[in-house]
């Protein structure tokens, strides 16, 4: 069996706070967040009072202040949500900059059996995501981690969102990994997993969190493990090419890495050359930490 897919509305909230009672699950939100002032807040509290103050789907808001330099602390706390500075969880683990080890050190603060990631930069979403991303978890226990997919509107169509998605993480899948072609949006940062199984997978610090998952998942317990949900529609802050320019090369080697060339180093110097001959010089990292059930 593959992939399977489905609609964030297959499943009522009703039906989904009964079963959450019923297997006695609890639920953690989870949103990694870097200089997101400006969005955060709206995030945290559209859930907060849709999911956890008017009914009891989940249990906490946690953001990850991924080395912010602007308010997200406490536009996120005063909106609600309990926040961590990821660099201050579990200090003797060190510490490293990028969104996945946000969400690797989040597990460190959070108790949910499952974890809904999203990420803190929407400004068109809806609460409905959490749910959708629970459903399968809640209804089938053999999914283990649920991927979220959504229409990117953009001027020229479909396809005008995820630069990254069409020309490298599809390009690999292809090439690679077939078995996740199936997938709409490989990359998409809303996402849930049981926390059992996150905390056995290795997990790269930066932005390859999220293809590393679904390989790993795929690979040790097969596609079916892997569910994908329609979520509607989903527009996000869009960054320049020259900062995408990192974070395919993260997913590059996280990719290499499990397609079995070695030798790759921790860090990898991105040149750039907006003018002339004299480059931009990026120190890449491409680190992943262990599984984190090693330090729980
Ligand atoms: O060092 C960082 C960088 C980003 N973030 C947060 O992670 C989320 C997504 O980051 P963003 O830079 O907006 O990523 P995108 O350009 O949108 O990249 C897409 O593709 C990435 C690669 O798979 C995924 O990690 C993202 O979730 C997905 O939205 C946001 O809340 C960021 O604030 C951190 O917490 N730490
Ligand atoms: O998913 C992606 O490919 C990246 O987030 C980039 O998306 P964008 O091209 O819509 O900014």
């Amino acid at each position: 069996m593959g992939i399977s897919a489905a609609h964030w509305d297959d499943w009522s909230l009703e039906g989904l706070l009964g079963a959450k009672g019923t297997l006695g699950q609890r639920v953690s939100l989870v949103v990694p967040a870097r200089n997101e002032a400006a969005t955060v807040g709206a995030v945290v509290s559209r859930v907060r009072e849709a999911l956890m103050e008017t009914v009891d789907l989940v249990d906490e808001i946690v953001v990850i202040d991924s080395d912010s330099v602007d308010d997200t602390y406490a536009v996120a706390e005063s909106a609600g949500a309990r926040v961590h500075r990821a660099a201050e969880i579990r200090p003797d683990l060190g510490s490293h900059p990028g969104k996945g080890e946000a969400m690797w050190k989040s597990l460190f603060v959070t108790t949910g059996d499952l974890v809904v990631f999203m990420d803190a930069d929407l400004h068109d979403w809806d609460t409905h995501f959490v749910p959708g991303l629970l459903g399968p978890l809640l209804s089938d226990p053999a999914v283990q981690l649920v991927k979220g997919f959504y229409d990117r509107p953009g001027v020229d169509g479909p396809l005008e969102g995820g630069r990254v998605t069409e020309l490298v993480a599809r390009p690999l899948i292809a090439l690679l990994f077939p078995e996740l072609g199936a997938l709409v949006q490989p990359l998409a940062g809303e996402w849930a997993v049981r926390r059992s199984w996150f905390a056995g997978l290795s997990v790269p610090t930066g932005y390859a969190v999220e293809l590393a998952a679904l390989v790993d998942t795929a690979r040790a317990a097969g596609p079916s493990a892997i569910a994908q949900v329609d979520l509607g529609v989903r527009a996000h802050r869009h960054q320049a090419l020259r900062d995408l320019g990192g974070m395919a090369t993260q997913i590059i080697a996280a990719a290499l890495g499990r397609s079995g060339v070695d030798g790759l180093d921790q860090e990898a110097v991105l040149r750039q050359y907006l003018r002339g001959l004299e480059p931009v010089e990026h120190v890449v990292p491409t680190l992943e930490r262990p599984p984190a059930e090693a330090y729980l």
